[in-house]
């Protein structure tokens, strides 16, 4: 699997001007925008709706990687679909029901992505695996820019890897998210993640084109 994505969190992003920081790493060569939603609920900070996608898919083409850190995502992603998101995440832990939740977001033709937190394990990927575009390890516990990645997950990421491989499912992208910057993006790779979310690696730096530089340098070293 060859895939590499830098995905940039707008999660760090100045929300006073979204429209130009989303410009600043399209321009700088990004083509996915990493979207986090939350509710409150299953993480403890409010962000963001459908009504921030459409805006975004009005004005740019790239990929837009929602990631619902909401309880009972069934209710809200007809509302994603409508907006113009192209993958939309769930958690495994936020439903009784990953299975139908992932099979309406693939009826519908966008990409599905199951995201776990750092304390579940892989359990249920030989009976999601069929249903998955994406595998989303989070490296920190979400609702919250700026943490440090948790070490442990590491080794679930490879896990994953090695169990996707044998259940035929290769092709599955591993995203990892929390955490990642130069120091940690080279061992994320390795361990077997293909696609790099980073929020304040990129948004807290004020040359986007030398944040994402680097983090590829890094990334490539
Ligand atoms: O899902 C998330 C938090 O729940 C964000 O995508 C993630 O935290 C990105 O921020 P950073 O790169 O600063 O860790
Ligand atoms: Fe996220």
């Amino acid at each position: 699997m060859n895939v590499t994505k830098l995905a940039p969190s707008i999660l760090s992003a100045d929300f006073g001007c979204l429209e130009r920081e989303v410009a600043s790493v399209v321009e700088a060569g990004c083509d996915w925008i990493h979207v986090d939603v939350m509710d409150g609920r299953f993480v403890p900070n409010i962000t963001m709706g459908p009504l921030v996608v459409s805006a975004l898919r009005r004005r740019f083409t790239c990929t837009l990687d929602v990631h619902l850190m909401v309880e009972q995502p069934e209710s809200i992603i007809p509302a994603f679909v409508e907006a113009g998101a192209d993958v939309i995440t769930i958690h495994q832990e936020a439903t009784h029901h990953p299975h139908r939740a992932l099979q309406m977001i693939r009826n519908t033709g966008l990409r599905a992505g199951l995201a776990l937190n750092p304390g579940t394990g892989l359990d249920g990927l030989p009976y999601l695996a069929d249903d998955i575009d994406l595998l989303l390890v989070m490296t920190v516990n979400p609702g919250f820019g700026g943490q440090n990645l948790i070490p442990a997950t590491l080794s679930k990421i490879a896990s994953a890897r090695r169990q996707l491989v044998e259940l035929g499912h290769g092709d599955v992208l591993i995203e990892v998210d929390g955490g990642i910057n130069e120091h940690t993006i080279r061992q994320v790779h390795e361990a077997g993640a293909n696609v790099f979310v980073a929020g304040s690696a990129v948004f807290d730096h004020p040359d986007r084109a030398d944040a994402l530089a680097r983090l590829t340098k890094a990334l490539m070293s």
